[in-house]
C-alpha cells in the first residue's frame, strides 16, 4: 500500500468534497490507497461509520453514506489510475481532475454499523477523458454493495 492518499495529493482549492477532502472537518475525509491482492492491482479505502451514519434501520447504515463513499473511492481510483497511465505522479500539472458522470449502486444487504467497512475499486477502462471503475464495500467478509462508476476527466 503507497503512504500517500490519493486524496493527499489533490491541491487545496479541490480539499474540500464532502466525502474525502482533508480540510473539510463536517465530510467523512475518506482516504484511497493502491492495494496488491491476489496479483491484481486494486484501490482500497476503509471508513468506519459514526452512530449518525445510521439509516432508518437501526445498526445498519444509511444507503447515501455508501454511495458517497464508492462516488469518492471511484473518482479519485479514476485519478491515480490515469495519473499511472500517463507514468506521472498523483498531483502533478497538468492536474488530471475526474467527476462523477454516472454512478450505479446495488445494496446486497444491510451494512452493519459496528465494523471498519472496506471500499475496493479497480478502473477497468480508460479510454479518453472517460474511466470506468468497479466498485465494492463489504465488512465481515460479506459483499454488502457493488457499484459502476463512469468518471470523466475535467476539460
Ligand atoms: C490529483 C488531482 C485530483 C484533482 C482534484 C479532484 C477533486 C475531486 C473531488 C472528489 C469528487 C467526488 C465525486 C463527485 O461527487 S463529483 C460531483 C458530481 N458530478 C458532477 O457534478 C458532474 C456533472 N457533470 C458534468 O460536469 C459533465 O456532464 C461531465 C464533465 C461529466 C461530462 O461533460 P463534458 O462536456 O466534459 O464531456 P462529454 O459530455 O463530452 O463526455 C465525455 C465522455 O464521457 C461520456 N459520458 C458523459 N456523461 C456520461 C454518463 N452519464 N454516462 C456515461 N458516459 C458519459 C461521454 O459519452 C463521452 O464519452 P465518449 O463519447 O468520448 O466515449
Amino acid at each position: 500500500m503507497s503512504k500517500q492518499a490519493f486524496q493527499d495529493s489533490y491541491p487545496a482549492e479541490f480539499s474540500h468534497c464532502y466525502g474525502c477532502g482533508r480540510d473539510n472537518p463536517h465530510g467523512l475525509q475518506l482516504k484511497s490507497y493502491w492495494h496488491l491482492s491476489a496479483d491484481k492491482e486494486h484501490t482500497i479505502a476503509h471508513f468506519t461509520p459514526k452512530p449518525y451514519h445510521t439509516g432508518g434501520v437501526p445498526d445498519n447504515a444509511y444507503g447515501g453514506l455508501i454511495a458517497s463513499l464508492l462516488d469518492c473511492h471511484g473518482t479519485a481510483s479514476a485519478a491515480a489510475a490515469a495519473y499511472k497511465a500517463q507514468g506521472r505522479d498523483m498531483g502533478t500539472a497538468p492536474i488530471l481532475r475526474f467527476v462523477t458522470a454516472s454512478l450505479s449502486v446495488d445494496f446486497l444487504r444491510p451494512t452493519p454499523m459496528e465494523n471498519k467497512l472496506t471500499i475496493l475499486g479497480e478502473v477497468i477502462q480508460l479510454e479518453g477523458r472517460k474511466a470506468t471503475v468497479k466498485l465494492s464495500l463489504s465488512t465481515n467478509d460479506q459483499l454488502c454493495a457493488t457499484g459502476t462508476m463512469i468518471a470523466v476527466a475535467l476539460k
